[in-house]
């Protein structure tokens, strides 16, 4: 006889990334989101599992986590109160040797960008985790050198971004997207002239608020057919409409979203559910400044997503 004893045990998928795209209005264009990260813990009739091998009594956590996704389209995510209670009830009463389902649930929460300009509404911000940055440097010789910037500013469009007509080689497999999720972690600075920064009544919180607002109007309203090309467009904008601004750099690392494919379980997803990869994500820099200005920021340093 064992001298050892089987105590609690658990088993699931953990942190399964879910992205949930709503359309709503008569033409399905006003979007709402849903980000969550879903954790399954399966306990019960355990034992033969851990102790003979005989998996019986086992639901893979594969399908745990193909559950999370699937359920995602059948019910949709009201909440994740209530997306955590239609998972765990359905586990406990669909297999007999589980006898309690614990889901942790953690939400990412996100606003939207208004574009006054038009009835579409399919752009957001993450909430809350932006950090406002800024480098300033004298020098003898040269004088003052401010360089603004932000990081950790997470942008989403749902619609509106496309990909395709790239390079094909023999070890290409990407599928050429005509309706892709574009989401970025925004890593920006941007370098003033000297006339900014000699100005002694240069209102900077005003100057960040109005470079912030346009790199965000000119993510959510240009029509993608890339991120360089949306990066190009932001930076683009904020040069139009901020005169002491002389260089923009970006990193826009491409936060990939992959459809779910729902095919197997008889489900078809219609652009609505996708699964959020963290890694890898496209690294995608550049810096845009006015003809003539010497580009003065780093680009050396990678920004890691
Ligand atoms: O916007 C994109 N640019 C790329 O260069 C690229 N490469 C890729 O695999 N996906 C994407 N998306």
């Amino acid at each position: 006889m064992s001298k050892h004893v089987l105590a609690q045990n658990q088993y699931g998928k953990a942190e399964n990334r879910i992205v949930k795209v709503t359309r709503k209005g008569s033409d399905g264009s006003w979007h709402e989101i849903r980000d969550l990260n879903v954790s399954v813990a399966l306990r019960g009739e355990f034992r033969d599992v851990h102790l003979t091998g005989d998996n019986a009594n086992c639901l893979p956590t594969d399908t745990t986590k193909n559950t999370v996704y699937a359920f995602g389209k059948e019910h949709g995510i009201a909440s994740p109160e209530a997306f955590g209670i239609l998972l765990a009830k359905h586990f406990v009463s669909s297999q007999s040797p589980i006898r309690e389902a614990q889901i942790r649930i953690e939400e990412y929460a996100w606003e939207r960008i208004p574009v006054p300009t038009r009835k579409e509404q399919h752009s957001f911000v993450r909430k809350g985790q932006e950090v406002r940055t800024a480098q300033v440097t004298y020098s003898e010789t040269t004088g003052l050198q401010v360089i603004s910037g932000l990081k950790d500013l997470t942008v989403m469009n749902s619609t509106n971004s496309e990909f395709h007509g790239y390079i094909k080689d023999k070890y290409t497999t990407l599928k050429e997207a005509y309706d892709r999720i574009l989401a970025t972690k925004v890593t920006a600075r941007w370098a003033h002239s000297a006339l900014a920064a000699d100005d002694a009544d240069f209102d900077w919180d005003q100057s960040y608020k109005k470079v912030r607002k346009n790199m965000l109007e000119a993510f959510a309203e240009t029509y993608s057919y890339s991120l360089q090309q949306t990066l190009n467009q932001m930076a683009e904008r904020v040069l139009d409409n901020c005169p002491r601004v002389n260089e923009v750099r970006l990193n826009l690392p491409n936060k990939h979203h992959f459809l779910v494919d729902l095919e197997p379980f008889g489900l078809k997803n219609d652009n609505e559910v996708y699964f959020a990869a963290d890694r890898m994500y496209g690294l995608i820099e550049g810096t845009i400044h006015r003809d003539g200005v010497q580009p003065v920021i780093a680009t050396s340093d990678w920004i890691v997503a």
